[in-house]
């Protein structure tokens, strides 16, 4: 059995603690606030993000980084994509010997435009990470706690990383296959925040179901686009962290993207909807590097850049809409048809 250590103890951080807790290994739940990891030592639940779900014994809550790292080499870092840097941070100057990262945040850096894994090598000295490996797929914390059937996949550039997680995690009720395209799984995983958020305006504004399929489809079409000029491998995108992960954020309730989305669709602003959620709203930074990537790479994402106007410039969530059903006429498959019509003109 292992020692790991879940630095973040939100939603996810402690799902997954259940989960390994439940697999016999002794599990370190790091929060960085003490009042909240004292409660969960005390009352054995974490009230303020799973409420009502018992947490089991072999989980300890620690408020000290250095303590909950101690001799512990896989460590799973589950905070928001904003506090990834500053907690690599921290976690460079606890430990002296070299760790597994396995990181579970579905987001991507405005700015510097990264993914997380390209953040977690660049923080962590060579010496001190053996391997860097993203677990994603549809999975909501509410659902997790409570043990019910979960699919996910454990993708990393060293196969043999990924089946070690996939080892670590996998039981009756969690599902894990490994995927050797991390780009791919990364992408899906931060992108289809930008299109729940999309589909919650839609759901919001009253529009059915047709307009939810649409989104599901095209938003799809456009991470898959960019993906593939990243570097990903198209397959990906019809796995559990493209089509699956954007399938479960854009249609349930628990979807903190997909609610922020509705409330948007109701009228209200986003400052207010913000405040309103106390969970992260990946999508909403993700939206503004998704934009910034179809300019770097040339790639047309029309919902991500309409969102972007939603969002930042305080466009009507209803002309947004009509905007992108005005948008000029195109094949479905139009990068297909481009590259099928290059090709009759060279033959
Ligand atoms: N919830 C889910 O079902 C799933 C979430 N994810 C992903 O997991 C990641 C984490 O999400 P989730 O757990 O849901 O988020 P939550 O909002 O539920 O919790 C975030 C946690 O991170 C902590 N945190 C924030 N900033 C820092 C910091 N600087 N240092 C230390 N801790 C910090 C928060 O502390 P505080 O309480 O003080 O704010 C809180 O405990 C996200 O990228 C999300 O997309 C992936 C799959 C499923
Ligand atoms: O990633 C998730 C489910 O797979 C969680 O989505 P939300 O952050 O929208 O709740």
């Amino acid at each position: 059995m292992a020692k790991v250590a879940i630095l973040g103890a939100g939603s996810w951080g402690t799902a997954l603690a259940i989960v390994l807790c439940d697999n016999g290994h002794e599990v370190h739940l790091w929060g960085h606030r003490k009042e909240h990891i004292e409660a969960i030592n005390r009352t054995k639940k974490n009230e303020k993000y799973l409420p009502n779900v018992p947490l089991p014994d072999n989980l300890t809550g620690f408020y000290s980084l250095k303590d909950a790292v101690e001799n512990v080499e896989t460590i799973v870092l589950a905070v928001p994509t904003k506090a990834i840097r500053e907690v690599l941070s921290q976690l460079r100057e606890a430990i002296d010997l070299p760790v597994l990262i396995v990181h579970v945040s579905k987001g991507i850096e405005p700015g510097s435009l990264k993914r997380i894994s390209e953040i977690i090598e660049e923080e962590m000295p060579p010496h001190l990470l053996k391997d860097v490996v993203v677990l994603s797929g549809p999975s909501h914390a509410e659902e997790v706690s409570l043990r019910q059937p979960t699919t996910v996949t454990s993708a990393s550039k060293n196969i043999q990383a990924a089946k070690f997680v996939q080892d670590l995690f996998i039981n009756r009720y969690f599902r894990v296959y490994t995927n050797p395209d991390i780009i791919g799984v990364e992408i899906g995983g931060a992108l289809k925040n930008i299109i729940a958020l999309a589909a919650g305006i839609s759901d919001g504004l009253g529009y059915g179901d047709n307009a939810k399929a649409a989104l599901i489809t095209r938003g799809l079409a456009e991470i898959s686009r960019l993906g593939c000029k990243m570097g990903a491998n198209p397959l990906t995108f019809s796995g559990l962290a493209g089509i699956g992960d954007l399938i479960v954020t854009c249609t349930s309730v628990h979807s903190r993207n997909w609610r922020a989305g509705h409330l948007l669709g109701k009228g209200k602003k986003l400052d207010e909807v913000l405040e309103s959620m106390g969970m992260v709203v990946e999508g909403v930074r993700t939206t503004k590097a998704a934009k910034q990537l179809s300019e770097k790479y040339s790639v047309k994402m029309p919902i991500a850049n309409v969102l972007y106007e939603v969002l930042f410039h305080e466009k009507d969530p209803k002309e947004a809409v009509e905007a992108l059903m005005a948008r000029v006429k195109t094949h479905e498959m139009e990068d297909l048809v481009n590259i099928l019509e290059n090709r009759n003109e060279e033959l």
